[in-house]
């Protein structure tokens, strides 16, 4: 029994050993067998990076090979643009020539043609006109002779000749003293270059009252008229805090003529072409009055009769049932300080007249005075303003507005009454076959130009868009770009800068 059980028990060791030998192969087995995985994994996953920068580069070579053939293509699509651009530029140069050459050929055979029969004509006249002064010599002759043997004839011939031409003188000597006299009594003064007030009271009447029939016979005349009154300062571009102070001295000076307070007077300075005169005239409009417009450098020629004008002046404003903004233009020219040496007796002998006119606060008459020389004015003259207002040159973003303004008055042919709005409307009549067509003009190309046009009045602001204007009417195919636009806008600037340089070398004081 011991026996068997020592053996029972070294089988049972045996076995155990036998376990644990076969546990720590398989362990063995298992352990190499993850160490392959994990050796077979790595290489796996470096072949696949590999493999993927490979795929990297390859694409980065396809990239760079597209784009040097698109770069390649553009090259040779710009060279292809150039040439045709300079085939066209040299086709149109050729085309222009030609056309010249031919106009000038043209010109040159109709000149020849014109002068042959200029000559032909000249002879045909100048034999008529020698047979005719020979058949009236003749003539005369004749009744010279008649009248030489008949003593009769030749007193009555003699005495009617001489009351004919006492007749002629007299009638026209008459009709000179009644038309000025009439002229005095009803017209309108001749120092009054400008006016809503109609010249002789019966004229206008009938359009006056064909407009205003026309206006209100359609309701949407109507409500125009209505807008149109409404509106604020129609076409003026200034600074928001004039602007205001103008809508209110307008406001405030229509309730005074609804009050019929005395009128108060106004003084508006600044550089040329800031506005002034347009103010002037829309105040008038916008408050009811009437307006007239004189201008001071029309004073000094009249010498010693400037005094009675000035006289005539009030005395016709007197005649305006609304009352009338009389707008003095380049004031100081006639109303500077009266101990100035260059002041004549006559100039000095007016502005007594008109302070004599303007002494007491007037219900008839609101004098509106213009000058880019302020401190010029004689000391009475601006004692009699209630109100001075300084027009400065525009800012940028009022250049800005100023601009577009008139880009859409000169190129798009809309806009207003104003003068300056007019002209161009006539030149774009004259054009009117041609319509412009405006490309690729943006907002920042304008805002540049307001930028770039620092120091410029409204009056060139306008003066370069009728230039834009007139170099797009200059091209064939009247098309305006940015190019263009600028080219223009940098020869005005470019420009202004050298008239300032003169008027600073020459000495000429300047306001702005
Ligand atoms: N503020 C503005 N808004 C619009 N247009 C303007 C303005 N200022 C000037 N202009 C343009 O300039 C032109 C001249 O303006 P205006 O006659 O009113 O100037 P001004 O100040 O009276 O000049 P001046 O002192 O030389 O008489 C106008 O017809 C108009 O085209």
């Amino acid at each position: 029994l011991e026996k068997q059980r020592k053996w029972a028990e070294d089988q049972r060791n045996l076995y155990q050993q036998q376990a644990q030998a076969k546990a720590q192969m398989m362990r063995y087995e298992d352990e190499l067998a993850r160490k392959r995985m994990q050796t077979d994994h790595e290489a796996q996953k470096r072949h696949n990076t590999e493999l993927v920068q490979l795929q990297e580069q390859s694409s980065i070579r396809k990239e760079q090979a597209r784009r040097a053939t698109e770069e390649q293509i553009q090259a040779q699509q710009r060279q292809t643009d150039k040439e045709r651009a300079e085939i066209e530029r040299e086709t149109i140069r050729v085309k222009a020539m030609a056309e010249a050459e031919g106009r000038a050929h043209e010109a040159k055979l109709t000149e020849d043609h014109n002068r042959r029969m200029l000559l032909e004509r000249i002879n045909g006249e100048r034999e008529k006109w020698l047979a005719a002064i020979n058949t009236t010599f003749s003539h005369i002759e004749g009744g010279f002779r008649i009248l030489l043997t008949d003593r009769s004839k030749l007193l009555m011939t003699v005495g009617g000749a001489t009351a004919l031409a006492a007749g002629v003188y007299t009638t026209r000597e008459g009709a000179r003293v009644t038309w000025g006299y009439i002229n005095r009594i009803l017209g309108q003064p001749s120092l009054i270059r400008e006016s809503s007030m109609a010249k002789f009271p019966w004229s206008g009447v009938g359009t006056r009252a064909t407009n205003k029939i026309l206006n209100y016979s359609t309701a949407a005349g109507a409500a125009a008229l209505a807008q149109k009154n409404k509106s604020t300062l129609g076409d003026i571009v200034l600074h928001p805090s004039l602007q205001k102070r103008i809508e209110h001295l307008a406001r405030a000076t229509s309730n005074t003529k609804i009050h019929q307070a005395p009128f108060r007077n106004m003084l508006f300075y600044g550089p040329p072409g800031t506005g002034k005169t347009m103010v002037a005239r829309e105040i008038a409009r916008k408050s009811g009055l009437d307006y007239a417009m004189m201008t001071g450098g029309d004073v000094a020629p009249l010498g010693s009769q400037a005094v009675t004008k000035i006289h005539e002046i009030f005395d016709w404003s007197k005649k305006s049932n609304k009352g009338l903004l009389l707008f003095i233009d380049e004031a100081d020219a006639f109303l500077c300080e009266r101990n100035s040496t260059h002041m004549s007796e006559a100039q000095r002998s007016a502005l007594n007249a008109l302070l004599f006119r303007t002494g007491d606060q007037s219900r008839d008459v609101v004098l509106v005075l213009a000058t880019n020389r302020p401190g010029d004015l004689d000391s009475a003259i601006t004692d009699r303003m209630d109100e001075a207002i300084e027009f400065p040159l525009p800012t940028e973003n009022e250049r800005f507005k100023l601009l577009k303004l008139y880009m859409t008055k000169y190129l798009y042919g809309e806009g207003s009454n104003s003068s300056e709005s007019k002209r161009g409307l006539q030149s774009l009549l004259k054009k009117k076959s041609q319509k412009i067509t405006v490309k690729d003009l943006q907002d920042d190309v304008i805002l540049e130009a307001a930028h770039k046009t620092e120091g410029f009045s409204g009056r060139e602001i306008a003066k370069l868009m009728a230039s834009v204007q007139a170099a797009v009417y200059g091209r064939p195919d009247c098309v305006l770009d940015s190019g263009l636009f600028k080219e223009i806008v940098d020869y005005k600037v470019s420009e202004h800068h050298q008239r300032i340089k003169l008027a600073t070398e020459a000495g000429e004081p300047t306001l702005g």
